[in-house]
């Protein structure tokens, strides 16, 4: 009966979605049929509904016939049973992924198959169409979400992303009613997030953007079409090397000019194997949903875990975000009254949630995301940590432990763990084994340090096939979450000896042999990075003739930038990559090369040169002092070996700082392991504490490396690491765009 009520929630809320129009005293959508009970979980409220007991339910059995329960009811059968699957020589690829989340199930029982990714090509614009209809050496995004095997052709697999201004809750999701043509869910514009109305900018009016799926080998061509209106959008690729085409990493004025309003920048580039995930890397963009995942899979023989896990599956991608109910330009530089600092006032899991506004209490109905598995067998569950806030996000399925075997995109000796904390950038791969009794688990995510005020969390389903849709347990709440157990990620940072309740990263073990030279004793090149804000005074910041950019801290409203090694990155106006000799020498600098009187607040272009081939040690330092806070350092180009990681052994020092760090190298006390370090691209610098890690400089480029966290990258907490020289680096294609000042002598007449 479960499955009835819940059919019925979701008619209550397309109907209310049709009726739409939130109320005027709120912008939630629902508060109307919510106002006799702020309960969050629709099983509750449905009950109560099918009493007939309010007018709502008489337009909404108008709109929802019994037949649509009917049919979703005896389509319930064909859910989730191993035939859906393609079968493969190993993990294998879901056909029916729609079929998973309620809305699905009716659009399902009415139309016929969906295409795998819950979208497809028929959501790109016309001329993504056109141009994949005109190639055919090209692939869609349906074709290329396949079950991976060894010998089988690479494919060249065709996007097509539209960047716009959107919104959510808007009038598409009048249109996304199931008695309309344009049916659930592929395909429908409608964007409902966590039910509270706002503008936002989406790609393919999609939340997540459209997720890329490929096998490890194949060729990704992305065609982007900035729609924005008067902004430019660069999008980078995380996790993705791109050795031989450097300058598709999308970091603006680094690797290439910003795509202009109305143009398309078409993106090419190999894959190397992961969970990895897109996003926007200009301004504050991401934020506000230019993000999606990417998922390279390999055939099971290439991944040491594969023996672990029986299924893959596309729609078992977990992507976190952060999200605010406002654009996030709202927060930069941030406000000193009203809704201050950056933190979020919302979660969601693969852009799905409710919200409970603090003040009424009323909670918007939503769908939740829901996973499902079938019992008795094993899934591979990837993971994405795409918030850009300063929160690191807390995940927990309940009872069910998770085995983890891949961090950012690289395998590791598996470990099993019960709630896994990342930071932003990060990607967790994990097994579950569906061994637990048939019925459906709460899955909860809660936003950690500052998320801690607002108590930020979100929920998602973990559902057995044939079982019900609802968990018979009260939903966890912030404050009374699932039991926890072993914790992947320690905040305390306690990383310098094995323990029973933590792992941390530098005690996960690499899957795959590591290259020796990078083991040895002396790396060829050792860069102590030591990282902190700079506190402006008012009277400081706010002279004539200067606009220093700054960004109101949360809390007492502390303006500030960011410094890496006592420098404040600054974009040039041109791209290293395509335009270095368009650039002042003068404009960039580095610890040892600093502008004459460049001052307390140093803004240059932070650049370190580095030898190709090198094996290179970074040691970052948070010297940023300030409790609850750990900065995830992101490198481009590379996943690095993690050597060590953790706080001073010296209890007489309370903080660190680069010269007690520097004394610890020398004294040989700095935390290093040589037994399998992990590969990471991503790695949070324990708060009060230091990392290290060391990679071979093979990959020529200009590699930017900085704080994951949105509002840091905006304030200057970068550097690029040049690896090589120019002529390493294979030319830029030809009519590559060009750009930076435009200063012609003045004309006098
Ligand atoms: N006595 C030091 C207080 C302090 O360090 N204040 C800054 C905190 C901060 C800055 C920027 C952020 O983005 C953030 O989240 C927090």
């Amino acid at each position: 009966m479960n499955h009835h009520y819940h059919v019925w929630c979701l008619a209550v809320l397309a109907m209310a979605l049709y009726l739409a129009p939130a109320p005027a005293e709120s912008t939630i959508v629902l508060t109307h049929t919510n106002m006799e009970n702020s309960t969050m979980f629709a099983g509750t409220r449905v009950k109560k509904r099918t009493g007939g007991e309010s007018n709502d339910q008489a337009t909404a059995e108008s709109y929802w016939t019994p037949g649509h329960v009917q049919a979703a009811q005896e389509d319930e059968s064909a859910y989730a049973q191993p035939e859906d699957y393609f079968p493969s020589a190993h993990g294998l690829v879901q056909t029916h992924p729609a079929t998973f989340s309620g809305f699905g199930s009716i659009s399902e029982s009415s139309h016929g198959n969906l295409p795998p990714l819950g979208y497809s090509s028929l959501d790109f614009d016309k001329r993504g169409l056109d141009e994949l209809r005109k190639n055919s050496e090209l692939s869609s995004p349906e074709e290329c979400a396949r079950a991976c095997r060894e010998g089988e052709p690479p494919r060249i697999c065709y996007y097509h992303f539209t960047a716009e201004l959107y919104n959510v809750l808007g009038a598409a999701c009048q249109v996304c009613t199931p008695n309309a043509t344009n049916s659930l869910w592929s395909h429908c514009q409608c964007i409902l997030a966590d039910g509270v109305e706002r503008g936002m900018l989406a790609v393919n009016r999609m939340l997540p953007g459209p997720s890329i799926q490929v096998c490890e080998g194949d060729k990704v061509v992305v065609d982007v079409l900035n729609h924005m209106h008067g902004m430019e959008l660069v999008i980078h690729w995380h996790g993705l090397h791109q050795k031989g085409t450097q300058y598709y990493d999308g970091v603006p004025y680094v690797t290439q000019c910003p795509i202009h309003e109305g143009n398309t920048f078409r993106y090419q580039f190999d894959t190397n194997s992961g969970t990895h995930f897109w996003h926007a890397h200009s301004g504050l963009q991401k934020i506000d949903g230019i993000y999606g995942s990417i998922v390279v899979r390999q055939p099971p023989s290439q991944d040491p875990n594969s023996h672990l896990y029986d299924y893959d599956l596309t729609t078992h991608v977990v992507l976190l975000s952060d999200w605010l109910h406002e654009n996030g330009m709202e927060r930069f530089p941030g406000r000193l009254a009203a809704n201050t600092g950056q933190d979020p006032e919302s979660l969601l899991i693969n852009g799905k949630g409710q919200f409970t506004d603090p003040n009424t209490g009323f909670s918007t109905n939503t769908p939740l995301e829901t996973f499902t598995i079938t019992p008795g067998r094993r899934y591979r569950f990837r993971m994405i940590n795409a918030l850009a806030s300063v929160c690191p996000a807390q995940i927990t399925i309940q009872g069910h432990p998770l085995v983890l075997i891949a961090t950012d995109g690289e395998p590791i000796q598996p470990v099993v763990v019960n709630t896994i904390i990342s930071f932003s950038g990060e990607r967790y791969d994990f097994v579950i084994n569906a061994e637990q009794p048939v019925g459906a688990y709460w899955i909860q995510v809660r936003g950690l340090g500052e998320c801690g005020n607002k108590r930020v969390q979100q929920l998602a389903i973990l559902r057995y096939a044939r079982g019900p849709y609802q968990p018979k347990s009260k939903a966890p709440t912030y404050d009374v979450g699932l039991p926890q157990g072993v914790v992947m990620n320690p905040l305390d940072a306690v990383c310098d000896r094995p323990r029973t309740d933590a792992i941390c990263v530098n005690q996960l073990k690499n899957a795959k042999v590591v290259d020796k030279g990078l083991l040895q004793e002396r790396p060829d090149v050792k860069i102590f990075l030591p990282f902190k804000f700079l506190f402006y005074r008012p009277d400081e910041l706010f002279q004539p003739h200067q606009y220093n950019k700054y960004l109101v801290a949360p809390g007492g409203g502390d303006h500030v930038i960011s410094l890496v090694d006592e420098i404040s990155y600054t974009s040039p106006a041109s791209p290293m990559i395509s335009q270095i000799d368009d650039i002042p020498p003068e404009l960039f600098c580095n610890g040892d090369n600093k502008p004459a009187n460049c001052g307390r607040n140093c803004m240059c272009s932070h650049k370190v040169d580095i030898p190709r081939h090198a094996v290179v040690e970074v040691v970052l330092v948070d010297e940023v002092q300030q409790p609850n806070l750990s900065h995830p350092f992101h490198l481009h180009g590379y996943s690095f070996n993690v050597i060590g990681m953790g706080r001073s052994p010296d209890k007489n020092v309370k903080k660190i700082n680069l010269k007690h760090a520097l004394d610890l190298d020398r004294r040989g006390l700095l935390d290093r392991h040589f037994n399998l370090p992990p590969l990471k691209d991503t790695i949070a610098v324990p708060n009060n504490g230091y990392v290290v890690f060391r990679f071979r400089a093979d990959n020529p480029g200009y590699w930017l490396f900085h704080c994951h966290f949105l509002f840091h990258i905006v304030i200057g907490m970068n550097l690029v690491l040049h690896v090589g020289t120019h002529a390493d680096l294979p030319p830029v294609p030809e009519n590559f765009p060009r750009c930076g000042d435009f200063l012609p002598p003045v004309s006098v007449h």
